[in-house]
Formats: structure tokens, sequence, C-alpha cells
């Protein structure tokens, strides 16, 4: 029996099993059953290299933003449009067969938009081009879920399912639960909390499950039982992800209104070029890029090219604004000057692990120059806040 017909039985079990209190340890042991099948039809067939045959595009820009979707809902329509590399469109499915990028220009930042053939449900099992896409979409910073408005919101609901199956994990962090697996000692199971979900008998049976003996298990929030198994797993990805609603030129506004009112969703239409700005700010946002202007000593900075930064690709403190310029830089750094929304007055003197925000701006003092001469009277005579700074001002937070 393939590792389908395996998935698809124990499925089946779990449909007929009535979900009460005695069923509970067996349905969890099944649930991660399950999930080792998922992972080892994750694994690259043997023989092969595991890479998209052919669909990996070489990554390019500040960020990487994956169009995932049902056949025809409009994703190369809009690729074309926010990006101006043409994608075919047209009104049958699987117009598109390969992965497509463009590049959106977006707050002096460049993204890379990726237009990607329609996935249906049983992607996560090989169907179509499925694994391709949802490798790509893995290699992704956000996801775009695009929807068509006037088809049915199970859509949305299959869609998810499919890359949950392959381990991806929409606008949800990661379960507050730590798990260490140890050479001896047993099963240590604690928890800061009551937990309503899962218990230490339960715990010990996904965990035998696994073939764990020893381990420390700590759960630091009410977590479920697939939480336990993503983090037994370990190997899930967290990602946002942005519903986007096409084709609201075809439907009623009551239904547009309803549709634009739920938790990360944006509606548009491509055809009548609707809120597609909207879509572009809320993508921004979801990215959580920082950009940083660097500041030469006695000029203005250029606030055409920023230094951009991000927390979930390699950090956002001072340190990582240094590497980014030059890697040898790190060593010549004495601190830095400051302006903008993490500092508590401008400028601020910062050390290495200073947290930069979006906008700030920087200059960089060097332990050489210090030496030379100068000295802080040199300093402040060009620590003048650079001009856009005044109205940055205002929105900075006050701290204390
Ligand atoms: N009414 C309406 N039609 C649209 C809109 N956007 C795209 N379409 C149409 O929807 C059809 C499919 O568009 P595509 O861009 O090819 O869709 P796709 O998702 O890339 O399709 P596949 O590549 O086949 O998966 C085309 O006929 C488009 O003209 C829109 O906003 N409103
Ligand atoms: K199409
Ligand atoms: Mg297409």
């Amino acid at each position: 029996m393939g590792i389908i017909e395996k998935i698809k039985e124990i499925e089946a079990e779990m449909a007929r099993t009535q979900k009460n209190k005695a069923t509970e340890y067996h349905l969890g042991q099944l649930k991660a059953k399950i999930a080792k099948l998922r992972t080892q039809l994750l694994e690259p067939p043997k023989g092969s290299s595991g890479a998209g045959d052919g669909f990996e595009v070489t990554k390019f820009g500040h960020g990487r933003v994956a169009l995932i979707g049902f056949p025809s809902v409009g994703k190369s329509t809009l690729l074309t449009m926010l990006t101006g590399t043409h994608s075919e469109a047209a009104s049958y499915e699987f117009t598109t067969l390969t992965c497509i990028p463009g590049i959106i220009h977006y707050n002096d930042t460049k993204i890379q938009l990726l237009d990607l053939p329609g996935i249906i449900e049983g992607a996560s099992e090989g169907k179509g081009r499925g694994r391709q896409v949802i490798a790509v979409s893995k290699s992704s910073d956000i996801v775009l879920m695009v929807l068509d408005a006037s088809k049915s919101e199970g859509h949305r609901q299959i869609l998810t399912r499919e890359l949950e199956a392959v381990g991806l994990r929409l606008n949800k962090r990661p379960p507050q639960i730590y798990f260490k697996k140890k050479k001896t000692g047993g099963i240590s199971f604690n928890s800061t909390l009551p937990l309503t979900h899962v218990d230490e008998k339960l715990c010990y049976q996904i965990l035998h499950e696994y073939k764990i003996h020893n381990a420390e298990v700590l759960f630091r929030e009410d977590a479920t039982v697939d939480d336990l198994i993503d983090v037994i797993e370990g190997n899930r990805k967290y990602m946002k992800c942005i519903y986007v609603y096409n084709k609201i030129d075809v439907i009623g506004i009551d239904d547009v209104d309803k549709l634009a009112r739920q938790p990360n969703s944006v509606v548009i239409s491509c055809n009548l070029k609707l809120n597609l700005d909207r879509l572009l700010a809320k993508m921004w946002e979801a990215m959580g890029l920082v950009r940083v202007y660097t500041k030469p000593q006695g000029q203005q900075p250029d606030f055409s090219d920023p230094v951009v930064l991000s927390a979930d690709r390699g950090g956002c403190t001072v340190e990582d604004f240094c590497n980014h310029i030059h890697r040898n830089l790190i060593k010549d750094v004495k601190y830095v000057l400051v302006w903008g929304t993490s500092a508590r007055h401008y400028p601020q003197h910062c050390g290495l692990g200073h947290v930069l925000q979006d906008e700030d701006v920087v200059q960089i003092v060097k332990k050489k120059e210090r030496e030379d001469g100068g000295g802080r009277g040199r300093f402040k005579s060009h620590s003048t806040a650079p001009a856009r700074i005044s109205d940055r001002e205002k929105k900075a937070p006050l701290k204390t």
C-alpha cells in the first residue's frame, strides 16, 4: 500500500471514530501517524535532487511573495497588473504552467512576486503541479491566497487544508511548547498553566508513536495535540497569508462588505483596478520590512536607497545593519547615532544590539575616526536631525 492510501485509510478510521474522552487518546495517536506519513510524502523521491523540477526561480529583491489559488481566479492577471511583467491570462483553467516572477517596486524596496499554476484539491498528495507549487510557496516570505469572490468560501478552506498538509501554518505563531529530546531520564511533562486539550497520558502516547522515550516537554500555553505534533515534527513553516478576493465586480455590495471585514483579507477587482493600493499596503505591512537610511557624517541621508532588514530574515539590530553594508565593518564600529522611532531622543547613541525600526536613520561612528581627532564636539556639530525627521518625530512613540 502506498503512503497516500495509508493516509486515506487512517483518515477514514478517524471519521468513523466518535470524539469523546475515551477515544481521545486513540485519535491523538492516529493524528501522529498521519503527520509521520505526510512527512514521508514530502521527502524527495530517491535519485532526485529534491528541487522544484524547473519551478525554482532565483530569489531577487528584498522579499518574496507567492500567488496561490485555484485555477482561473486571476493570479496571472494580478501579476501583470502589479509588476508589469506579462503573464498569460485566459478564461480556461491551467493557463499558467510554470512559475513566473515579476517585481513590485514599493516604498523604495523591490519585492519579487511569483505567479504559479493553479492548484486543486489533492495538491499536497501530488495532484497537478501541487508539489512544485507548494515547494515554491515555502520559499516565500508571505503568501497571497487568491480567491474568486463569486465562488464558494469552501475554496479557502480546501486550500488551507492542502497547505497545512505539507507543513505550512498560515497566520499562526509557533506553539508555546518547549520540547527537547534527551538521552536518558524518561519523559518529564510539565505546564505553566492548566491544560484542557492535552494531558500527560496523551503526550506520552504521542511521543511513544514517535519512539521518543526520553524528553522534556513544557507547555507554556493551552495547546492542542496538533500543536504538540507540530513541535515534535519540527519542520513546520509559519507564514503570514493575505486572502485576496478578486473579481468583486461580479458580486453584490453586501457580499463584498462581508468578505472585506474578515481578518487578513482584501477585496479587489483586477478588471476594474479596484483596491490594488490597499492590497499592496497590506502586503507590505505583512512582510515587516525595516528600511534604514544611512547618514554619512555631515551629510543628509539618501532617502531613496535604504538598507532593507527583516526580523524574519537576518534580524534588525544595528549589528545586522552593519553586516548588511560590509561584513568587515563591524570591527571598526564604535557606536552609531540613531534618529527615528526606535530612538528615545535624537540622536541616540546606540550599541550593536539596538533594534532598528522602519525609516530609522543611522550614522556610523568608527573607532578610528574618533581617535583621529574631532572627538565629541565634532559629532555634535553634525548631529542635527536630517530633514525628514521632523515629521517622523511626531510619529515617534514616547519611551521612557
Ligand atoms: N470579472 C473579472 N474577471 C477577471 C478579473 N481578473 C481576472 N479575470 C478573468 O479571469 C480569467 C482567469 O484569469 P487568469 O489571470 O488567467 O487566472 P489564473 O488564476 O492565472 O488562472 P490559471 O493560470 O489557469 O490558474 C480571465 O478570463 C480573466 O480575464 C476580475 O477582476 N474580474
Ligand atoms: K486561467
Ligand atoms: Mg495563471
